[in-house]
């Protein structure tokens, strides 16, 4: 299935050292088990006016696993991600985090919350340099007041310095720390990708939500970033993918979640999905390269 050979070696760019894993996932057990729920959510309903494009859709999260969210375009996978994340106000229904109600908690709070994620088109700050991109996101966690900044108290040097190193690190692990210093607007399109997926992680997240993170990628791409979606987990993150091409979904997914027509038409494991006549159903008419 896979178009890379099994004794192939592990592109240098994923090859972390144990120090960099440290820095990007500092207070992390580095070997979780997939565990209990992280995130319900619960009877999600959105409408837009007469169309309802998420009707009562209910499944869970484990702690440390890699879920797929799948089903024919339009079918309400992008609208679930952004009730989840505050970017939509769900018509009903509830998004529940580690316990806690997101109901009314307004995105960037969502975000602090320990839920983050990338978007279907990259959104980068395309005047900051790949680093700075990173760092914004460390920002939003520093402790010390705007004060404390402009009097450069030892707090505020210590953070900045603290969020350089990790930054670096975060852009190590992705594999782009070579291109650290270039404006984001002038990366190729493939290391736009891993820079939001960098920043995204600065947010230190429990849940990463990633919106067709390999959109746009070729096959030797998408090979790639199989294998850091798993080195993310491998670092303790959960990790709730959208992705439309089948080879990479079945190949790095734990379970998966279908959607059809705003419905929940399936919840298993990757292999069962598969072999689902619902879902073989739902996707006849789908281009080829989306069924693979
Ligand atoms: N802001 C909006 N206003 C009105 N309708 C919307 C809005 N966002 C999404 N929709 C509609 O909701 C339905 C679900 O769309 P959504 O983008 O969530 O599907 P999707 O599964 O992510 O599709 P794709 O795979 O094509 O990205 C579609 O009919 C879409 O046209």
């Amino acid at each position: 299935m896979s178009a890379v050979p099994a004794d192939a070696p592990v592109p240098p760019a994923f090859d972390v050292s144990n120090d960099v894993v440290e820095a990007v996932a500092p207070e992390r057990e580095i070997a979780v088990e997939v565990g209990d729920n992280i995130m319900e959510i619960k009877n999600l309903t959105v409408k837009f006016g007469g169309l309802v494009a998420l009707d009562d859709v209910s499944f869970n999260i484990k702690r440390g696993e890699i879920l797929g969210l799948i089903g024919p375009n339009g079918a309400g996978k992008t609208t679930c991600f952004n009730a989840m994340t505050g970017v939509y106000k769900p018509t009903s229904g509830d998004v529940v985090l580690e316990g806690v109600s997101l109901k009314g908690v307004k995105q960037h709070r969502i975000t602090r919350r320990g839920l983050a994620r990338t978007f279907q088109n990259i959104r980068l700050f395309g005047e900051m340099t790949a680093l700075e991109n990173v760092v914004v996101g460390l920002d939003a966690r520093h402790k010390t007041s705007v004060v404390g900044a402009l009097l450069r108290l030892p707090r505020h040097t210590r953070e900045e310095k603290t969020s350089v190193e990790r930054g670096m690190a975060l852009l190590e692990f992705v594999g782009i720390a070579d291109q650290a210093g270039v404006l984001s607007r002038h990366l190729p399109y493939g290391s736009q990708r891993r820079l939001e997926i960098a920043r995204a992680l600065a947010t230190d997240p429990k849940v990463l939500c990633l919106d067709e993170p390999a959109a746009g990628f070729n096959p030797a791409e998408k090979e790639d970033l199989m294998v850091l979606i798993r080195q993310i987990r491998a670092d303790g993150y959960t990790v709730l993918l959208i992705e439309h091409d089948m080879r990479l979904v079945m190949g790095v997914t734990d379970r998966i979640v279908v959607l059809e027509f705003g419905r929940k038409l399936a919840d298993g494991i990757p292999v069962d999905i598969r072999n689902d006549p619902r879902v073989v159903a739902a996707y006849l008419g789908e281009p080829e390269d989306d069924v693979a």
